[in-house]
């Protein structure tokens, strides 16, 4: 199997450069973003990775298997566009409050940028900008003709009524005008974001550009949203998880016990499909608390009972235990759903599950990477795991620009297809090469990102 870009490869790869690009690295063109992962200080473990860190040194492993320049790399690794804004908000109470929000454009080489905008305490640029790159690598194995780019604000939505809400999502609209586009940028759901938001951002944005449905995805249903989508990153990966266990030969979904972290969009629609699949969901846990049957919990009541008292922890068929236990909870599959940097250093030894099914963005640090693989359990990667969202985001956005409408079970069809394809495509290279999926993962995207960018030239 040819990782690198070897000699055809490699020879067009060289004509349609400037040469320029493949000599050593020019000086002063060094790295403004660790974009070679941890810096030496990190690596004698004095400080934390951060989260573009982090990532960056997922990417820098794979391109240890391909031969690429170090120019190239560096293109590779480096946002192509960030910009930062501050929102001010006229509170309900007459004060004026401020927040700071993010878009970051990672790489259109393969399509117009898309991801999802968070609404979350913990924004920062960094997390803004590993999520942007993450992106891209995600349309990537997914094979879906997008870039990556990611937004955020930093905001804890719990303290702002709706009417607060509404505004501080137009504004940053307003703000965010310039870049975006239904062929330049797209944006969809993320955490604490949903389809009440991709609403006032479709609104507000054909105020200013006429009607234009294919300026965001994950939109209500009756509103130019597609079928599937609200489930589609749930969906997609109880799909990648069924790949998977087939492929090791360790059965189907049916009698497997599954441990959730995170209970919100991807959360609960994972956890309601494997149940659906016969599936034991044995505990989950959202923020505020956890919840533990080991017989299974009964998955449509708990999403009732959550709907309805806000407190998962109360749940009268489970019982209460600690949040911070839940990961070392014993299952055959932990599906981390909630926020990055879980699985540390500090607990990866705890985890007692055979795979990691990471629906969840950056949910594991390379540290903890490197000691799940020691232990030989399976980390099913994020750029893979949940990208039956932006997939379906995808099929959400065709709809639009043809202003058609597919049915639930077209979509979940097609969501299927999209899914195993690309689970087969890294697979094969995780075996023919003997590295794990998540370098495999990275190597496939890599190679489809630079196919394109290299094709489509530097002018
Ligand atoms: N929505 C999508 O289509 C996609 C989402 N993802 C990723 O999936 C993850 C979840 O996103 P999504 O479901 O949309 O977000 P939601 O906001 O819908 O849900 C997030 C869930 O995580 C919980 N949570 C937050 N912080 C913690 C914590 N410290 N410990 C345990 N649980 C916590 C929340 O609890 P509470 O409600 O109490 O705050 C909530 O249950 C994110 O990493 C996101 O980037 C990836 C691809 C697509
Ligand atoms: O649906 C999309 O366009 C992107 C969803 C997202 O933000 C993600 O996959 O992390």
């Amino acid at each position: 199997m040819a990782l690198s870009l070897r000699k055809g490869a490699q020879g067009l790869a060289r004509q349609l450069l400037p040469a320029a690009c493949w000599g050593a690295q020019a000086a002063g063109t060094e790295a403004q973003h660790s974009l070679s992962g941890p810096s030496k200080q990190q690596q004698r473990g004095m400080a934390k990775m951060s989260h573009s860190e982090a990532t960056n040194t997922f990417i820098v492993e794979a391109l240890e298997h391909l031969e690429y320049p170090k120019r190239l790399r560096k293109l590779l690794l480096t946002p192509e566009r960030e910009v930062a804004v501050e929102l001010a908000l006229l509170r309900d109470n007459g004060e004026v409050a401020t927040f700071n929000a993010y878009r970051v454009q990672h790489d259109n080489s393969r399509g117009p940028y898309k991801g999802g905008l968070r609404f979350h305490p913990q924004v920062d640029l960094d997390d803004v900008r590993s999520l942007a790159s993450l992106m891209t690598w995600k349309t990537a194995v997914m094979d879906i003709p997008f870039g990556g780019a990611k937004g955020g604000v930093t905001v804890d939505p719990k303290d702002l009524s709706e009417r607060e809400l509404e505004i501080l999502t137009r504004k940053l609209v307003q703000a965010l005008r310039p870049i975006l586009g239904t062929y330049e940028d797209i944006p969809a759901p993320d955490m604490n974001t949903g389809a009440r938001e991709m609403a006032w951002i479709f609104d507000e944005y054909t105020k200013f550009s006429g009607f234009s449905p294919g300026i965001v995805t994950g939109k209500p249903v009756w509103l130019h949203g597609s079928l599937g989508r609200e489930a589609a990153t749930g969906r997609g990966t109880v799909f990648a998880i069924r790949e998977l266990l087939k492929a090791q030969g360790l059965g189907d979904i049916r009698n497997k016990s599954f441990v959730i972290q995170g209970f919100g969009n991807v959360g609960s629609w994972a956890a309601q499909i494997l149940y659906e699949q016969g599936g034991r969901v044995v505990a989950v846990s959202d923020a505020y608390g956890a919840v533990a049957n080991e017989h299974g919990l009964e998955i449509p009541e708990l999403r009732a009972h959550l709907a309805a008292n806000h407190n998962l922890a109360s749940f009268p068929g489970g019982v209460v235990m600690p949040p911070e236990n839940l990961l070392s909870v014993p299952c055959d599959v932990l599906i981390p759903a909630a926020i990055g940097g879980v699985i540390t250093e500090d607990n990866a030894n705890d985890l007692q599950c055979k795979i990691v099914a990471e629906a969840a963005n950056g949910p594991t640090t390379p540290d903890a990477d490197h000691i799940l693989r020691q232990r030989g359990i399976t980390v099913l990667p994020d750029i893979y795991t949940n990208g039956g969202g932006v997939s379906c985001s995808f099929f959400e956005w065709v709809q639009n620009l043809q202003n058609f409408k597919w049915t639930e079970e077209e979509v979940n069809a097609k969501l299927e297809r999209v899914m195993v394809e690309a689970f087969q495509a890294i697979w094969e290279l995780h075996t023919e090469d003997k590295i794990p999926l998540r370098t495999a993962a990275f190597v496939k995207a890599l190679q489809r990102v630079t196919r394109a960018r290299v094709h489509r030239g530097f002018d």
